[in-house]
C-alpha cells in the first residue's frame, strides 16, 4: 500500500518531434523525464515515500518517526487560513532542517528584489533581445566551472515588496553549469520557471521534476532545490511571485473543464540525496542571498505528504479556448495560473500562454488589438513567432522580452496591422510559436541593469511608425 503511494501516474509529455532544437531538447529531457514518476493533479493532497514504510500512517508526528527519520512541517500559508487556501506539507527527512550553521550574506549577483527603486518607473514600450550567454568559466563562487542557474539569474524588474509578500519580479537566466553541492530556496516567493532553451532536471526536497522548453516548473516558497542542466547550456525566464500562491483560474461559464486542466500538473515522487559532504545552501530572504555550508544535502526527504508542492506542466497540454464567432477575446482566457489579490478578479500576477490555436473569427481583426491596459504586461517567447509582431528593430525573438507597462499604448506592429486588415478570413492555424505573458496589477519598475542593458532594443517604438491616417482628410 505504501509503496503504491510512491508510484507516479502520468508521464511528462505527448508532444511530437518535428526536429527543431526545442523539440530535440524536449526529447532529451523526456528521456530523463520518462525515468521519473509523477503524481498527477494540481492542489491535491499528494503523498510519497522513497523507502517502504517511511511515511507514517494515521498521524503526522509519531513519537518516533519511521526509519529514524525526522518529521517536519513546511507551511506555505498561515496555520489558520481557510481550508481552501491552507497549504502545508509534512517532510520525513534524514536530518531536521533546523540542524544547520549560521547563514552569512552572499553576493546577490544579478538578482534584485522588490521594492525596485534603482530606476524611475518608465512609461515607454520596451523590448529586449535574449540575455547574453554567460561568459565561459564566469563563476565567482568557486563551485562548478561556469555559471549555474542561481548565479545565472538576472533580474529585469518587478513591483510590490518582498517583505510584504506582495508583487512580483521578472528574472531571466542563462546558465552553463549544473548546481552541484549547491541548493537554493526562496523565502520571498514562489518561482515559476519557464525554460526557453535547454532541459532542466530539478532536484527538489519532494523529488525530481524534468522541465524542458515548453514546460513550466513551479517551486513553492521555501522549497529547496538544485538545478541540473540536461544540456550544455540553458536559458529562460522566471516569475518570482511574492504574493498569494498561483492557483488555477476559475472557469465561470466555461464550465468544469478547459484551459490548464488540473490533472496535467505533475508533482514529483519522493527521491532523496543521502550525501555527507559540504553543500552550500543559499537562501533568498527579503531580497538578499544568504548562504551556509551544511555538512550534508538538505535534499534528504525520504517521504512526504501535503499540498505545498512543486509541479511541472507541459504548456502544450493547455486547452486553448477562443471565439468561434467574431472579435478577438481578451487574453485572460489564456490564463494558466493566477495569483489572486484581495480584490476579486484582480490578479497580483497572471501567467498567460499564447499556444497554438485556430483563428476563425468572421469580420474580425484577428491579431491582438490596439490597447492600453491598467495591468502591466511582460511578454516572453519560448519558440517561434508571436502573431502581433511581424518584425522590426531586432524583433520579438525567443529568449527576448517586451514590457508594456500600465496604460502604455501597444498592439500589432505596422506590418501585422496592414497584413491582418487585408487578410482573407479563412480559418487559420497559428502554430508557429509559443509566447507567454506575466501580467501584473502594478507597473514593473526596471533594475538598472535592465534599463541600461546592451540587449535593450533602442528603437522599439519604430514598429508602430508608418501607421498612416485613413480617415478622410477634411
Ligand atoms: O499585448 C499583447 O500582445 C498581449 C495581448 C494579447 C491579446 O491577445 C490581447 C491583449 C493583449 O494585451
Ligand atoms: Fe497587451
Amino acid at each position: 500500500m505504501r509503496r503504491e503511494l510512491a508510484m507516479g501516474q502520468g508521464t511528462d509529455s505527448t508532444t511530437s518531434s518535428t526536429g527543431t532544437s526545442a523539440d530535440q531538447a524536449r526529447d532529451r529531457t523526456r528521456g530523463t523525464a520518462e525515468r521519473l514518476t509523477y503524481q498527477a493533479g494540481f492542489g491535491n493532497e499528494h503523498s510519497s515515500e522513497a523507502e517502504p514504510g517511511a511515511l507514517p500512517l494515521g498521524r503526522n508526528s509519531p513519537q518516533r518517526a519511521p526509519l529514524g527519520l525526522y518529521a517536519e512541517q513546511l507551511s506555505g500559508s498561515a496555520f489558520t487560513e481557510p481550508r481552501a487556501h491552507n497549504r502545508r506539507s509534512w517532510l520525513y527527512r534524514i536530518r531536521p532542517s533546523a540542524a544547520h550553521p549560521r547563514f552569512v550574506r552572499a553576493d546577490n549577483g544579478g538578482l534584485r528584489s522588490a521594492p525596485f527603486e534603482e530606476a524611475e518607473p518608465d512609461p515607454n514600450r520596451l523590448r529586449w533581445g535574449p540575455l547574453p550567454e554567460p561568459p565561459p568559466s564566469s563563476s565567482s563562487r568557486g563551485h562548478a566551472q561556469g555559471t549555474d542557474f542561481l548565479a545565472g539569474l538576472w533580474t529585469l524588474g518587478g513591483n510590490g515588496d518582498a517583505r510584504q509578500r506582495s508583487g512580483m519580479a521578472v528574472h531571466l537566466y542563462a546558465a552553463d553549469a549544473s548546481m552541484t553541492d549547491r541548493v537554493f530556496s526562496d523565502a520571498d516567493g514562489e518561482l515559476l520557471i519557464v525554460p526557453e532553451r535547454g532541459g532542466l532536471l530539478l532536484h527538489t526536497e519532494f523529488g525530481l521534476l524534468g522541465a524542458a522548453p515548453g514546460h513550466v516548473a513551479l517551486i513553492p516558497r521555501g522549497v529547496r532545490f538544485r538545478v541540473e542542466l540536461l544540456e550544455e547550456s540553458a536559458r529562460g525566464y522566471v516569475c518570482e511571485n511574492y504574493g498569494r500562491p498561483f492557483v488555477l483560474p476559475d472557469l465561470g461559464p466555461i464550465g468544469a473543464n478547459g484551459l490548464a486542466n488540473a490533472r496535467d500538473f505533475l508533482a514529483p515522487t519522493a527521491a532523496y540525496e543521502d550525501v555527507e559532504r559540504p553543500v552550500e545552501v543559499v537562501n533568498k530572504f527579503c531580497g538578499n542571498l544568504w548562504k551556509a555550508v551544511y555538512d550534508h544535502s538538505p535534499l534528504d526527504v525520504v517521504a512526504w505528504h501535503g499540498n505545498h508542492l512543486p509541479y511541472v506542466y507541459d504548456l502544450r497540454r493547455f486547452n486553448v479556448l477562443g471565439s468561434i464567432s467574431y472579435d478577438h477575446p481578451d487574453p485572460s482566457i489564456f490564463t494558466v495560473l493566477t495569483s489572486p489579490s484581495d480584490t476579486p478578479g484582480l490578479a497580483g500576477v497572471d501567467f498567460v500562454v499564447f499556444a497554438p490555436r485556430w483563428l476563425v473569427g468572421e469580420d474580425t481583426f484577428r491579431p491582438p488589438y490596439f490597447h492600453r491596459n491598467v495591468m502591466s504586461e511582460y511578454m516572453g517567447l519560448i519558440e517561434g513567432a508571436y502573431d502581433a509582431k511581424a518584425g522590426g528593430a531586432g524583433g520579438f525573438v525567443p529568449g527576448g522580452g517586451s514590457l508594456h507597462n500600465m496604460m502604455s499604448a501597444h498592439g500589432p506592429d505596422r506590418e501585422t496591422f496592414e497584413r491582418a486588415s487585408a487578410a482573407e478570413l479563412a480559418p487559420q492555424k497559428i502554430d508557429d510559436g509559443l509566447a507567454f505573458m506575466f501580467e501584473t496589477r502594478w507597473p514593473i519598475t526596471l533594475t538598472e541593469q535592465a534599463a541600461g542593458a546592451a540587449h535593450l532594443q533602442a528603437d522599439y517604438d519604430a514598429v508602430w511608425q508608418g501607421l498612416e491616417r485613413h480617415f478622410p482628410a477634411p
